[in-house]
């Protein structure tokens, strides 16, 4: 490793713990190790504390914990188990949003829970309290937008508010599909119901943020649960309105990175613009002999992400 990071943070996406004897994805071909994915978010855990330099925070991508557990009434304790392993750090955790939070929990029980990682007051984020969107600056010079890309969604809105009747209002316009969760023959297909985007007022206020870092000459680290963009995904795992999210993004200077989840194979890119777009590889579609996390070290002029078991090594330059 060459002179001293700026700044040092661990990555992990789509743990889905759940005390479940393993299972497979809807296609039935991939293996998910529900069980096994506390043990790599524990091993994820130890690696991370023994890390030199020192860590400084760790980003976790959403689905922190599998639906399953909602079904069995295990969602409190499966929980508590991945944010107790998660403790063991002496470092903040920044926590993204994803569809498996919300098949076991409401907003507003999240926003209670020790995945409400958004600072109390409010002022950092969109005016929604509910909307896991916020900014802050782990160091000088850099900044990290954390973005809900289930603001608007049927999942995790209560179906009486009018964000809900917005939401199944546009889910079925782009989705003729008896089954909301099925994306034959769209043509747009990421308008899944295990989907979501960014609303007009989530995107403004992104919009302000960046700005403000333009001024500043900040660099700017955007993690999601949802990639949001075409070639660090396949079709169906982009959010609704990716190209909204791009475009607020591409009308500014300072984005060097967006991180996202939900993929669970890895996936990345280096944009038009030049911003480095990667999707992580899931934890919970890991071999338990292997692992999916990785350390990300900023420095001056790049980032270096240093992949431990299915995520590879990659040198991110500005
Ligand atoms: N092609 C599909 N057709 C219909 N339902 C699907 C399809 N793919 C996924 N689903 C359903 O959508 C939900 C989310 O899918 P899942 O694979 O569990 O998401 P994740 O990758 O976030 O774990 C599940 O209830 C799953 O059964």
């Amino acid at each position: 490793m060459e002179a001293v990071p700026r700044v040092a943070f661990g990555v992990i996406a789509d743990i889905q713990f759940a005390d479940a004897d393993d299972g497979h994805d809807f296609g039935g071909s991939r293996r998910r190790y529900y069980r096994h994915s506390l043990r790599l978010l524990r091993d994820a855990v130890r690696a991370w504390a023994a890390e030199s330099p020192p860590i400084d925070f760790v980003l976790q991508l959403g689905d922190s914990i599998d639906g399953l557990n909602a079904r069995r009434d295990e969602a409190e304790g499966a929980l508590r188990q991945v944010l107790e392993a998660l403790g063991r750090l002496p470092v903040p955790v920044h926590h993204a949003w994803g569809n498996h939070e919300f098949y076991n929990f409401s907003r507003a029980r999240l926003a209670q829970s020790g995945l409400c990682s958004r600072p109390a007051g409010g002022a950092a984020g969109p005016p929604d309290g509910l909307c896991q969107a916020y900014h802050c600056s782990p160091a000088a010079r850099l900044r990290l937008v954390v973005l809900d890309a289930y603001d608007l969604s049927v999942l995790g809105r209560d179906p009486d508010s009018p964000r809900y009747e917005e939401s199944l209002r546009l889910l079925r316009e782009k989705n003729t599909n008896e089954d909301l969760n099925s994306p034959a023959g769209l043509k747009e297909p990421q308008f899944v119901a295990f989907n979501g985007g960014f609303s007009q007022a989530q995107l403004n206020w992104f919009d302000e943020v960046l700005k403000f870092s333009d001024e500043n000459q900040e660099k700017v680290v955007v993690m999601g649960h949802l990639p949001i963009h075409p070639d660090a995904s396949d079709r169906v795992c982009l959010a609704w309105n990716y190209e909204a999210a791009l475009s607020v993004i591409h009308s500014h200077r300072c984005v060097v990175c967006v991180l996202a989840g939900h993929l669970h194979d890895g996936g990345y890119c280096l944009d038009s613009h030049g911003v480095h777009h990667l999707t992580l590889e899931g934890v919970i579609e890991t071999p338990p002999e292997s692992n999916a996390f990785g350390t990300i070290y900023v420095y001056e002029d790049k980032m270096i992400l240093k992949g431990r078991g299915r995520i590879a090594d990659r040198v991110m330059q500005f």
